[in-house]
């Protein structure tokens, strides 16, 4: 059902505490489930993607209860997993999908994989092709490249490969796939992606090395239960980074946030566009490093967004197109084709519906050209079923003259299900 946004002139004052990061919450349970013992988890984040993660995992018999954001993982380890009697469903959410299907191929279940209309579209070929060089069984549509993918778990042999893309979640299932391998595996990355893979082997007792972009993993490791602090989603607290600095009259503190340098180019990008920003990183009680973020309504001017910053905001590309909006100058977004494949086109997505809104923006082959600032008035804004176009459609209605119409808003449950809430309570009028 449709959300209209009519906000006259709000402020937003107030402390948010951000909800868990999706990377690590898919982890923990991904880890939870292939260590021995029980694993336990605070912080969880209950999204939808995080939920299709769980529920695939109790498919294949891990024992798993979830008491709000607290979860609790029973495992024997990989091998006494049972051979799911459903097809494993992965929901929206591509982490889940291409983790999975490097987990799976190395245990001993044979399974089908299957996501939403979406992750149908989205490209697999570029985990399946590393796994099956690793001698994974798998068959999937159009010679790999799609969802539905059945996997027959089997003995699989190291790999040493040179990453032809910068994402993490490929990183992540050559990883997790190693980790049931005979011999070392070595993964070379062009770019830096999201290491939190990397950080929870170590915290479940793997031992990886990782050194200039080069990750060492012995296959045959066994993982160990622990306990999990979720730290809160970076990506999720961009889109209030963003509505403090754009929004008049506005100072958020944002709590519990993740601070891993994998994924704070928000960060160095609001830094370098002039925002009033302090991060007080002192919280330290996870494997992950946390902080506070204050900001207050900003003065902006525009930036250049590419080359090795890119990994590390990626998800955040819509919600920095928006900032941009209101930023003094042109602001460039380079080497950012990635977002082609996510939830949707992301730069047809963005450029289509911040135009709608007035915006001067321009699509180019692997980015966007934006140039402020600009008042954005109201329109009817299509969400594509992506969760990021959905808050920055919202974020946007902070500061429209007229109202936003969002036709699916419900999709934000993907990755912030208490959005619409937390919005609510810091918003002034
Ligand atoms: O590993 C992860 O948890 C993720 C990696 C990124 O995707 P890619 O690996 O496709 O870059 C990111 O966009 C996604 O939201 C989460
Ligand atoms: C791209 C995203 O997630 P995933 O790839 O897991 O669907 C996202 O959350 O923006």
């Amino acid at each position: 059902m449709e959300k209209i946004l009519d906000y006259a002139q709000p402020s937003l004052q107030g402390v948010l505490r951000i909800p868990g990061d999706k990377s690590v919450s898919h982890r923990s349970i991904m880890f939870g489930a292939m260590a021995e013992g029980t694993t336990t988890v605070e912080g969880f984040l209950l999204s939808d993607d995080c939920l299709a993660t769980i529920d695939c995992f109790q498919k294949l018999g891990v024992e798993i209860e979830v008491d709000g954001e607290n979860v609790r993982i029973k495992s024997n380890g990989i091998k006494a997993w049972k051979e799911p009697n459903e097809i494993l469903y992965t929901g929206n959410s591509g982490t889940t999908t291409r983790l999975m299907l490097g987990i799976l191929a190395g245990s001993n279940v044979s399974s089908v994989l299957i996501g939403d209309e979406s992750i149908q579209k989205r490209p697999m070929k570029r985990v399946t092709d590393p796994l099956k060089q690793m001698g994974a069984k798998l068959i999937g549509r159009e010679n790999g490249q799609f969802t539905p993918i059945a996997v027959e778990g089997t003995n699989l042999e190291s790999i040493h490969y040179q990453m032809p893309v910068a994402s993490a979640q490929v990183k992540s299932a050559i990883l997790l796939a190693a980790l049931h391998a005979q011999g070392e595996t070595i993964v070379q990355e062009m770019e830096t992606s999201r290491d939190h893979t990397e950080k929870m082997l170590q915290h479940f007792g793997a031992d990886i090395k990782v050194r200039n972009k080069t990750i060492r993993l012995q296959g045959g490791q066994k993982l160990t239960g622990t306990h999990v602090v979720v730290p809160g989603d970076i990506s999720s607290a961009a889109f209030f980074l963003a509505a403090g600095a754009i929004v008049p009259r506005s100072k958020l503190t944002l709590t519990n946030v993740g601070l891993n340098e994998t994924r704070t180019g928000i960060i160095d990008v609001l830094q370098a566009m002039g925002a009033n920003l302090s991060i007080n990183d002192s919280e330290n009680t996870s494997h992950e490093e946390m902080g506070t973020i204050e900001i207050e309504t900003s003065s902006l001017k525009g930036t250049e967004i590419g080359g090795d910053l890119i990994p590390r905001l990626i998800d955040e590309i819509p919600i920095i197109a928006l900032l941009a909006t209101q930023a003094e100058g042109k602001t460039v977004i380079k080497n950012a084709e990635e977002l082609k494949v996510k939830e949707t086109n992301r730069i047809d997505a963005v450029v289509n519906e911040l135009k709608k809104l007035g915006a001067n923006i321009t699509a180019t082959d692997d980015g966007m050209i934006i140039e402020g600032p600009t008042p954005l008035h109201g329109a009817e804004l299509v969400t594509y079923g992506d969760h990021r176009i959905g808050m920055m459609g919202a974020i946007a209605s902070l500061i429209t003259s007229s109202a936003v119409t969002l036709d699916d808003p419900a999709c934000i449950s993907v990755s912030y299900p208490n959005f619409f809430e937390q919005l609510d309570s810091v918003r002034n009028s």
